[in-house]
């Protein structure tokens, strides 16, 4: 659905050049929730922006749906345009209009009767669930109802993709839940290819199928995300993870330990299997546990354990064979021998 090929954004001035993204390419299959995460300043933006050619690409190429856009100009861009719908961090809507009117104005844009205006400003009120909300102005909802607005807004011309900028990042917790949640459905129910852009690994881990890590204007790390979460390969990604799964422990929890601390990854349903308990059961070791966590990525477990493992010498060396055959993922992360 989505190719981008080469992609490169250079913003130029009288007294610098700044590359806000460089040499970029990655492909969306049609109905996938892609995300981008990266820091400040990493080009997420600018990537997201060279799409919908809100920014104009310095060079490459962004094909949507088989057309590159770039090429097009006049009526072609803006009909090319209509397939990209795009939501935004401050929702970006008219204060003076009513949610309807917000809402009928991206319709009456591309030409509809006022009737079929009317008609699909209800289908999309009913569908974000803002329904009783059709006569309110902007300054009479919460933050997580203006972006259900503007999601129907982004949604009345029947897009292929939608583009969602920050879209959760002015949010509570919850409401950004019950939003991401929204865009979920909306992907299930419409089959829309959704790319967002975040700096929240628990966004990406909440909706997204494939993510993309950007730094300096490159994507140094893509794939698919459970793949990611359970084997990240860039510190940076690493980092991202840390953030949710907690990788790394403390080093003063690490300090004057006696034994050998391990670090267990499961996936999958061997994160249900008690590999744990039957360790305990086959081998003449004491395990101290000092981290542990399962999280659901897709519905699929992925369990990460951290644990200090005492006994004689030559049971901890076969207790850790034992979890390295069952699990294939097994650390020593200290080792006090
Ligand atoms: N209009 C512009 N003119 C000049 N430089 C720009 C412009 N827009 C972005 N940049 C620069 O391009 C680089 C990438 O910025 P971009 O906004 O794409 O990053 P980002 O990852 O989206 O960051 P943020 O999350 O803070 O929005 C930065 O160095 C930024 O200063």
């Amino acid at each position: 659905m989505i190719e981008v090929r080469n992609l490169v954004k250079v913003y130029r001035s009288k007294k610098k050049e700044i590359v806000g993204v460089n040499n970029v390419s990655l492909s969306v299959k049609a109905g996938e929730i892609y995300g981008i995460i990266g820091y400040s300043g990493a080009g997420k933006s600018s990537l997201l922006r060279c799409l919908n050619l809100l920014e104009k690409p310095t060079s490459g190429e962004v094909e949507i749906d088989g057309v590159n856009l770039p090429s097009l100009k006049g009526e072609d861009l803006r009909k090319a345009r209509l397939k990209i719908g795009m939501i935004f961090q401050h929702f970006h809507l008219v204060s003076s209009k009513t949610v309807y009117e917000n809402i009928a104005f991206a319709l009456k844009a591309a030409g509809k009767s006022k009737d079929e205006a009317e008609k699909r400003v209800l289908e999309l009120l009913d569908l974000v669930g803002l329904a009783d909300k059709k006569e309110q102005y902007p300054a009479q909802l919460s933050g997580g109802q203006k972006q259900r607005v503007g999601i129907a807004r982004a949604l009345a011309n029947n897009p292929k993709v939608l583009l969602c900028d920050e879209a959760t990042s002015a949010l509570d917790p919850s409401t950004t839940k019950s939003i991401l949640n929204l865009l979920k459905d909306i992907n299930r129910k419409l089959g829309l290819t959704i790319v967002l852009i975040t700096h929240e690994m628990e966004v990406v881990k909440e909706i997204c199928h494939k993510v993309a890590v950007m730094q300096n204007g490159e994507v140094i790390e893509e794939g698919g995300v459970y793949d990611i979460f359970s084997n990240p390969q860039e510190p940076l990604t690493k980092d991202f993870i840390n953030s949710i799964l907690q990788f790394e422990l403390p080093q003063q929890l690490i300090q004057n330990r006696k034994g050998k601390i391990i670090r267990i990854q499961f996936k999958g349903e061997i994160a249900e299997e008690s590999v744990v308990s039957e360790l305990f059961q086959k081998y003449k070791v004491k395990g101290n546990i000092l981290h542990g966590k399962i999280e659901y990525i897709q519905e699929i477990p992925l369990g990460i354990f951290i644990m200090e493992l005492t006994g004689e010498d030559s049971e901890v060396e076969r207790a850790i064979e034992y979890i390295t055959e069952k699990t294939r993922s097994l650390e020593v992360v200290h080792d006090v021998a």
